[in-house]
């Protein structure tokens, strides 16, 4: 496995090893301090493509002013090894300077699906999401790039950008992987205290009694669901609910609280957002048009 920092090193890398015949690029952008979310990516990757390329690039312009950009946790030496652990060929590690040698005066913007959830509270975000995955795209030509569904607002945004560029990639959207009691794996779940993350299973907790609401039939329309996410969120008297919205997917249309779930053409998803403290936690679980429900 090869740890590169420059751009001109990585193409360099990549045309090599296509003109030796190793056959699809996949790409698995990250943040780094890695964890088996990132290593299902990979797997998933290693799987579909000859060469797997990870990038690990904590991107200043994707945070606001006031959020976590200086204290988000970074462990290189840890992540190499995850990385290596997991059979990927090439980790690309920027500097900051290196992917932004000067402030970009080029933003990509995805509109509408952008300036809800997420995009609602961190105005901006989606901007610089977008604009480091099309630079990273660029960069590497994957054929295929791995993204977790517990950021699903962000692969949505992503296939929207991909469609509307006609950019020559595959965006392959991967299951959300779980601590066994149900929390999603996130590198911020380090920042969680003993208490904050006890409570922290109201969002999976939510979720999945939710589900079980809609199969038994307790719950058949999406105001009842939003009710009760809400309620059961607020047992935890940590929890400070940012947003609890049911949309189709990926249109991220709102759906009227008076939808009935069975009626649904589209998967809806019920999608969270919940601060505990200084640490803000996202979940979301999908469910699929007149089956009820996947597993949370
Ligand atoms: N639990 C998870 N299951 C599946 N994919 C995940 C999981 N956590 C993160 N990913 C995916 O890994 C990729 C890189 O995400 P990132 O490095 O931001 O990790 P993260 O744990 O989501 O960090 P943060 O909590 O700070 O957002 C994204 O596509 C993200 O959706
Ligand atoms: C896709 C990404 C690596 C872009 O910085 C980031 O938003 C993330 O880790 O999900
Ligand atoms: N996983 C999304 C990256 C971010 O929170 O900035």
């Amino acid at each position: 496995m090869k740890v590169i920092r420059t751009i001109a090193e990585l193409r360099s890398e990549i045309q090599d090893r296509q003109q030796s015949g190793y056959g699809p690029v996949g790409l698995v952008p990250t943040m780094g301090y890695l964890h088996e979310g990132h290593a299902s990516l990979m797997r998933k990757a290693r799987e579909m493509s000859g060469t797997v390329v990870i990038s690990i690039f904590v991107n200043p312009i994707q945070f606001g002013p006031g959020e976590d950009f200086e204290t988000y946790p970074r462990d290189e030496a840890r992540d190499v090894a995850l990385a290596e652990s997991q059979g990927v060929d090439v980790v690309f590690i920027p500097a900051v300077q290196e992917m932004y040698p000067q402030p970009t005066k080029t933003k990509i913007s995805v509109a509408e699906i952008t300036s809800l959830l997420c995009g609602a509270s961190r105005p901006g975000h989606f901007d610089g999401v977008t604009t480091v995955v099309s630079k990273l795209f660029n960069i590497i030509k994957p054929d295929y790039a791995f993204f977790g569904m517990k950021d699903a607002q962000q692969v949505a945004v992503i296939e929207q950008m991909v469609r509307d560029l006609n950019m020559d990639v595959t965006i392959v959207p991967c299951p959300i992987i779980r601590e066994a009691d149900g929390l999603a794996l996130s590198s911020r779940n380090v920042y969680l205290k003993p208490e904050e993350r006890e409570q922290a299973l109201v969002l999976s907790g939510s979720l999945r009694t939710a589900q079980e609401a809609i199969q038994q039939g307790q719950a058949a329309t999406a105001g009842e669901i939003r009710a009760h996410l809400r309620e059961y969120i607020s047992r935890s008297p940590l929890a400070d609910i940012e947003y609890a919205e049911l949309l189709t997917f990926p249109e991220l249309v709102p759906v009227e609280d008076s939808y009935r779930m069975v009626d649904g053409d589209s998967p809806v998803i019920m999608a969270l957002a919940v601060r505990f403290g200084r640490t803000r936690l996202i979940d979301n679980a999908l469910i699929q048009p007149k089956v009820g429900g996947s597993h949370v």
